[in-house]
């Protein structure tokens, strides 16, 4: 890839009158929900953003693919269609159009003259994060990328900053705010998944493919950064063991309610004694939990640090100005370091820690089961958890139940079973102590086998108890 040969001007410091410094060019590369608000934020706010870095602050072009669609806000004389001219007349390039290419190559050529970068582009840094970090270091510039990780909250500074003196132990939270409301609105208003992922889409929350949100690919970019980030180790998005919300059902979300639970896809990154671990599934959170009650597009994020104890950040993780502002705090503290000659703190990998593969997770279960309802099958299914070393918390059978648990109309066999004529069927809900992932599988596996199973109904975590 060539790149320019001359290195972008660094301004000095200066006793001037703030109009008169050389001014930061900034340089956006992409105007869509995020880029749009961070253009009109940057021309709106430009004499406070410029008095709070110490020189003023240019947006010198903006990168799009359609030049004759018109940008709110944004002067056209600001547009252009090549991208590659644009990176190079600038000081802080803003990478804002998502994806790998042309965000990859973009970002190198910026960072190949010297200019810092500024990116929200977290399916990039999940899976090219080395390579970019490499190539900031050799420019002695920075690559920022707050945004990057849930959205308007401040949780990328915190956990490489405020907290490089602590020993991170965990991070757990929801990191994804198109899902966060996707289930929110099937709980509260009952909607199904596809129309709420729609409206997600209407309101800037998604990615441009809703299915990185939907299948948890996002989520497992942010826990990819997080792990990356909390535990001084290089963890991939390929690392992740990662588990979407598509198979969520209305009936899931229904019976969650009915046992005291409300449905959130969760990031979880933990270290253990043997290295360190990150996942992505739906998990079955307490109502009382602070996290249920997590609503919308919000996210909220748990640290647990070694001195600092448990620590909860929560904010809006989706939508073009929230996020914009998580954009805006990078560009002023580039262009801070940018005016004092220096460099940001950066990408720390020296712990270099194993990762571990995804059936080493410890946690809890709920299984929801129907049986043949006749005497004996509870001591059955016990004894196949027994076996698989998988210790039983509660058992609830649904006829036994009483509010808020109601009595269920007997359903339809699995396809393939063969119930007895008028046989009558039970619901089991059985929640698990603590189980090894791969304890749980292979109790699922044999209680598929046992003669009066009739289906397995839902597999789900329980996270927070
Ligand atoms: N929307 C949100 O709430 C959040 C988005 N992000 C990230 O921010 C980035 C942008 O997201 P959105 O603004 O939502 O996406 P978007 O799809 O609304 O905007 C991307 C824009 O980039 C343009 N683009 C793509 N390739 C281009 C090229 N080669 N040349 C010029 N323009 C090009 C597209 O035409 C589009 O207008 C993504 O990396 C996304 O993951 C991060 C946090 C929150
Ligand atoms: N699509 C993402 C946007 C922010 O990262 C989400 O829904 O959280
Ligand atoms: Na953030």
């Amino acid at each position: 890839m060539p790149a320019a040969a001359s290195p972008p001007a660094v301004p000095a410091p200066s006793d001037a009158p703030l109009h008169e410094r050389t001014p930061v060019r900034v340089a956006l590369l992409g105007c869509g929900v995020v880029g749009s608000q961070v253009a009109n934020l940057l021309l709106e706010q430009s004499p406070d953003l410029g008095a709070r870095v110490g020189a003023p602050l240019q947006l010198v072009g903006v990168a799009v693919r359609d030049l004759t669609r018109p940008r709110d806000g944004v002067p056209a004389e600001l547009l252009t269609d090549d991208a590659e001219a644009l990176v190079d007349t600038a000081d802080i390039v803003v990478e804002l159009m998502g994806g790998i290419e042309p965000a990859r190559g973009l970002i190198l050529r910026a960072l190949a003259r010297g200019a810092s970068v500024v990116t929200a582009n977290k399916q990039l840094l999940a899976e090219q994060g080395p390579v970019l970090f490499e190539a900031a270091d050799a420019a002695r510039a920075d690559l920022s990328f707050e945004a990057a990780v849930a959205g308007a909250i401040p949780i990328v500074r915190p956990v490489r900053e405020s907290l490089a003196g602590d020993q991170v132990n965990r991070v757990l939270g929801i990191v994804n705010g198109t899902t966060n409301y996707v289930l929110d609105e099937m709980t509260t208003q009952g909607m199904d998944l596809d129309d709420a992922v729609k409206r997600a889409q209407e309101l800037g929350y998604a990615e441009a493919d809703p299915t990185a949100d939907v299948d948890g690919f996002d989520a497992a970019a942010k826990a990819a950064i997080l792990a990356s980030l909390a535990f001084h180790t290089r963890v991939s998005i390929h690392q992740v063991a990662r588990e979407g919300i598509r198979g969520i059902t209305s009936d899931d979300v229904d019976w969650a309610r009915r046992t005291g639970y409300v449905l959130k896809l969760l990031a979880i990154a933990e270290r253990t004694g043997e290295g360190v671990a990150a996942r992505v599934h739906p998990a079955l959170v307490p109502t009382d939990h602070p996290l249920a009650a997590v609503r919308g597009a919000f996210n909220a994020v748990f640290v647990e640090a070694e001195g600092a104890g448990p620590l909860m950040f929560y904010g809006q993780g989706a939508g073009g100005r929230p996020t914009a502002s998580a954009v805006l705090g990078d560009v002023v503290s580039a262009a801070r370091d940018r005016l004092i000659g220096g460099k940001g703190p950066q990408e720390s990998a020296y712990a270099s820690l194993p990762v571990l593969p995804s059936d080493a997770a410890v946690t809890r279960y709920q299984v929801r089961l129907e049986v043949a309802d006749r005497t004996g099958v509870l001591a059955q299914v016990a004894g196949v958890l027994a076996e698989h070393g998988v210790s039983i918390d509660t058992v609830r059978q649904s006829e036994a139940l009483t509010a808020p648990f109601e009595a269920e109309p007997a359903s339809e066999p699995a396809p393939g079973a063969v119930p007895d004529e008028g046989e009558p069927v039970a619901r089991l809900v059985i929640t698990t102590h603590a189980a090894r992932e791969a304890s749980l599988a292979a109790t699922v596996a044999a209680l598929e086998g046992l003669e009066p199973v009739r289906q397995i109904t839902s597999v789900l975590r329980v996270e927070g108890v």
